[in-house]
């Protein structure tokens, strides 16, 4: 038997629609909620199955559109039951409509790596598998859809197509609660399990690859012979259990960041409800017709479940409900076809069939892409023996041949054996945190389009070089933080004060010795340049005298070079009349001549304020004495006076950097900014070699 399909002129516009670059990738698990997809619901009417029949009666059913339909309401004849649905195929529709109608557009989120599940409901003897596989003259569901995908793999995985494509089948049925693998009759029951992210897996299931068509039928075909199927009154060949067909889609991305993708398709035979009153069942056929039932009341009750919003969804009664866990609720596309017969003889089904497809399309999923990184771009590397040897091992395994003409990676690379290994191993046993923001960079190289060297997934040759020059980058900064750490001790050393130093001038970094207190924070590298500057002008100039004053918090570097802080006299800053005078003349001189942004080096003057003072200077002429700033338009009395009262903070203190003005330090209370800004211009005069 064949179950080609004749021609499917769908196909190909499915194909190119799927394959575009602006395929919808959701992510899973990013913390985004996936969107909601509604349950769709399809109906579909089967002729009647004898003339003589037809020829009796009229068909309980009757379409109203495409998407409606009446059935006669037996208890009220004047009246019918309406339903609406996504689709209804009527009893002259062809297995190309219900395929291309319900079934292929669903077909594309398997390349999204979305699942998607097609099932067939409905009474015994109705159409199901007729509409699920067909026959080789009316194939259908299951021989399209596999055409379809196959062909869209092959074409996704075409040369220079950013993904590798792959698709291998399961085959199982549910036959009185047993999971059978029909590709392996002979695995007996298996488990159904839930992964962490809630997808419902099969260990142990046979899994087929398959390339094409052939393929698919190779396995298929002598599968299908597996299955329970029985003869009952309503139906010749009746499906004694639920078969459930697994078409996995594997994609695999063949650039930076190496993602993977996989997407499941069910395609899903259910075995029919059976009135055994009318089924005539018995024995074997009644046990299993009870299974079956049972299994649909569970899956009936799943779905008023979900649709009442119930915390508990009975999923485990069943093992039907179970496996489709993942389609209804889930987070598959899914897709119920259900099948009704028009024979009065099946009103009752066919009202129950009806009311259960109704509620089934209140039923919503949130299918989400199954997306990860590929196993290599994160398992730890494997060595190979020559790797795990040592160099002279690893010379001793090789053979003379190799020896005397080398591998084009030995030549290539002249790295060790040995430290091959390290850094291999170092790979291996990375920090999870390395790794991850590794792989981020992937993805980030990847995400804005580069096709660069990727980090990982290189060949090893590569790869090893690549951590070789992250080790080295590592070695280097460790090698600059010693060398700063160094040359700050170094300069903490030169500006200990010198012994000598000490009994003659007192300052404020070499306390009287007796002072004593608590353990500050260390001085920060910041303030080494103000207090470079403030040795200087000592030196170079004794107009700033320190006048013991009165009790104040000190710091005091101790023999441990740190900072001791204690409640002791203080010192005060008395600037000599002649250094002030100086001071004052250079800061008129600045007012008068500076440029905005000198005048911004003076304390409380900014951007703004240093503007207006330029403005003004330029209207007026120049300043006749520092305190002509409050004739400044915008600058206040106020600020002026602020300007020059302001108390400056003790910055050097907690480690202010150099460009604050750390001279106002030295002034106390009483001193002013103005002092500040006279000291710091008349220090940098000093310290200014020119
Ligand atoms: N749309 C259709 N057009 C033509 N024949 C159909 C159609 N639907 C079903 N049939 C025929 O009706 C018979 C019963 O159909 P089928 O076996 O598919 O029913 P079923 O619902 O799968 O039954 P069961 O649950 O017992 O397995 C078959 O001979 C099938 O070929």
């Amino acid at each position: 038997m064949s179950l080609r399909a004749k021609t499917c002129p769908q196909r190909r516009e499915m194909a190119s629609a799927t394959s575009g670059p602006g395929r919808c990738v959701s992510k899973g698990g990013l913390g985004r909620r996936p969107p909601l997809a509604r349950v769709r619901v399809a109906v579909r009417l089967r002729p009647f199955m004898d003339g003589e029949t037809e020829a009796k009666e009229l068909p309980c059913v009757r379409a109203i559109d495409s998407c409606s339909l009446e059935v006669a309401n037996w208890k009220k004849y004047q009246e019918t039951l309406k339903y609406q649905f996504d689709a209804f195929y009527g009893e002259k529709s062809t297995q190309q409509e219900v395929y291309v109608g319900s079934v292929q557009p669903i077909l594309r989120h398997l390349l999204e790596g979305q699942n998607a599940s097609v099932l067939a409901y409905g009474p015994t003897g109705a159409g199901k598998t007729h509409t699920m596989l067909g026959s080789p003259e009316q194939p259908g569901v299951i021989p399209r859809a596999l055409m379809d995908l196959l062909q869209l793999a092959r074409e996704e995985s075409a040369e220079g197509r950013p993904w590798d494509v792959s698709v291998a089948m399961s085959y199982l049925e549910i036959y009185q609660e047993k999971v059978l693998d029909l590709l392996d009759p002979a695995s007996g029951d298996l488990v159904i399990r839930e992964d962490c992210r809630g997808n419902i897996l099969i260990p142990g299931l046979t899994q087929k690859p398959i390339t094409s068509f052939s393929d698919f039928e190779q396995h298929f075909l002598p599968a299908s012979r597996n299955r329970a199927v029985g003869a009952t009154r309503l139906n010749q060949r009746s499906s004694r259990s639920h078969a459930v067909l697994l078409v996995k889609v594997d994609q695999r991305e063949r650039l930076t960041p190496f993602r993977q993708r996989e997407g499941k398709l069910y395609l899903i035979d259910l075995a029919g409800s059976e009135d055994n009153r009318r089924t005539g069942n018995q024995g074997i056929r009644l046990k299993e017709s009870g299974a079956i039932n049972t299994s649909l009341f569970v899956l009936g009750k799943v779905v008023d479940a979900l649709n009442q919003g119930l915390p508990r969804i009975p999923y485990r009664d069943s093992k039907l409900t179970r496996l489709l866990q993942d389609s209804l609720g889930g987070s598959a596309h899914s897709i119920l076809i259900a099948n009704i017969a028009p024979e009065r003889r099946f009103y009752q089904d066919t009202i129950s069939a009806l009311n259960f497809t109704a509620r089934s399309k209140e039923v919503i999923n949130r299918p989400f892409t199954n997306e990860s990184l590929q196993p290599h771009a994160l398992a730890p590397v494997k060595l190979s023996q020559k790797e795990l040897l040592g160099p002279s091992e690893a010379k001793k395994a090789k053979g003379p041949e190799e020896e005397s003409t080398g591998s084009p990676e030995s030549t290539a690379a002249p790295a060790s054996a040995s430290q091959k290994l390290s850094l291999l191993q170092k790979l291996s046993n990375m920090d999870p945190a390395m790794l991850e923001n590794l792989l981020s960079m992937e993805r980030l190289l990847g995400s804005q389009g580069s096709q660069g060297t990727p980090l990982l997934n290189t060949p090893k040759r590569e790869r090893m070089v690549l951590i070789k020059t992250v080790e080295e980058k590592n070695l280097e900064i460790e090698r600059l933080k010693m060398k700063q750490k160094e040359l700050e001790a170094k300069v903490l050393a030169q500006e200990a004060p010198d012994p000598r130093e000490k009994e003659n001038t007192p300052t404020i970094l070499q306390p009287p010795a007796s002072y004593s207190g608590t353990v500050a924070k260390p001085l920060k590298k910041a303030v080494v340049m103000p207090l470079q500057r403030i040795q200087k002008q000592r030196e170079s100039s004794n107009k700033i005298h320190l006048l013991k004053k009165g009790p104040k918090r000190k710091l005091e570097p101790s023999p441990e070079s740190e900072a001791v802080e204690k409640d002791e006299d203080y010192w005060e800053v008395q600037i000599s009349p002649e250094l002030l005078a100086h001071g004052r003349k250079k800061l008129l001189d600045l007012l008068n001549e500076g440029s905005a942004r000198e005048l911004r080096s003076l304390q409380r003057i900014g951007q703004k304020k240093a503007q207006l003072i330029v403005g003004w200077r330029e209207l007026h002429g120049p300043f006749s004495e520092v305190e002509d700033l409050e004739q400044v338009e915008g600058i206040s009395g106020k600020q002026v006076e602020s300007f020059l009262k302001v108390r400056p903070p003790l910055p050097f203190l907690h480690g202010v950097p150099p460009s604050q003005p750390t001279l106002g330090c030295y002034a106390n209370a009483r001193s002013s900014s103005l002092q500040a800004n006279l000291l710091s211009l008349a220090a940098s005069q000093h310290s200014d070699p020119s």
